[in-house]
């Protein structure tokens, strides 16, 4: 990606990623939030949509609230034991700079013609009932990675209702953000919504980092 050295924190430094070749920055003073087209190429992406059909189920939320429609798209982990994710992986966590120990795997999500994701944050409610159950050993998320893997013909943006920032899909499209404003504080300001496909499928990875080792 470039010639410095890669940092291996735990938490991302802004600065590191603001640095990187073609890096937008979002301009908000309550989310820091950046945005990197074409970070993946149409093959990339091609190879993450045939797994990701191959082995997508519903998807599931921590802290449901009744709401069936609340998250309406389809799930799955993308396995690092397969090189192709692995490289992936490395390429997201040299982009971060952070230990790729502290990740998630991928998760891979298709949503199909109205199907979406409302307004949510990626960070778990320390006082949610699902807390203990998610957090235990790993912590709480800290940074999102997140990228379209392709352009549905209509609607799949994702909509940051905090700040007023809307983002469209677009192949090879990555958005980071940093769900914490400090350790043990966790930013109201990155709530966002992944809004309903109008015409088409839209596909999606995320890649979520911990406070703590994931494994
Ligand atoms: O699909 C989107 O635009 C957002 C996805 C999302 O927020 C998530 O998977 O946590
Ligand atoms: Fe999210």
């Amino acid at each position: 990606m470039s010639h410095r050295p890669i940092p291996q924190g735990a938490d991302a430094d802004p600065a590191w990623i603001a640095a990187h070749p073609q890096i937008q920055r979002v301009p908000s003073r309550d989310l820091t939030l950046f945005i990197r087209r074409n970070f993946l190429s149409p093959e990339e992406c091609a190879g993450l949509i045939d797994r990701i059909e191959a082995s997508r189920r519903p998807s599931t939320i921590a802290d449901t609230n009744g709401d069936t429609g609340f998250r309406t798209s389809e799930t799955c982990d993308l396995d690092r034991a397969d090189p192709f994710i692995a490289a992936i992986d490395e390429k997201l966590a040299a982009f971060a700079g952070i230990d790729p120990v502290y990740g998630e795997p991928i998760q891979g999500q298709c949503y199909a013609v109205g199907q979406e994701f409302k307004a949510h944050t990626d960070y778990f409610e320390p006082c949610g009932i699902d807390f203990e159950r998610y957090c235990a050993v790993a912590g709480n998320r800290t940074w999102t990675l997140m990228i379209y893997l392709n352009q549905p013909a209509a609607g799949g943006a994702t909509r940051f209702v905090k700040i007023g920032k809307t983002v469209q899909p677009e192949t090879g499209k990555l958005l980071a953000w940093n769900n914490r404003l400090e350790p043990g504080k966790y930013n109201g300001a990155s709530l966002h919504h992944g809004m309903k496909v109008r015409s088409g499928v839209k596909h999606i990875i995320t890649k979520w980092y911990r406070e703590r080792r994931w494994a």
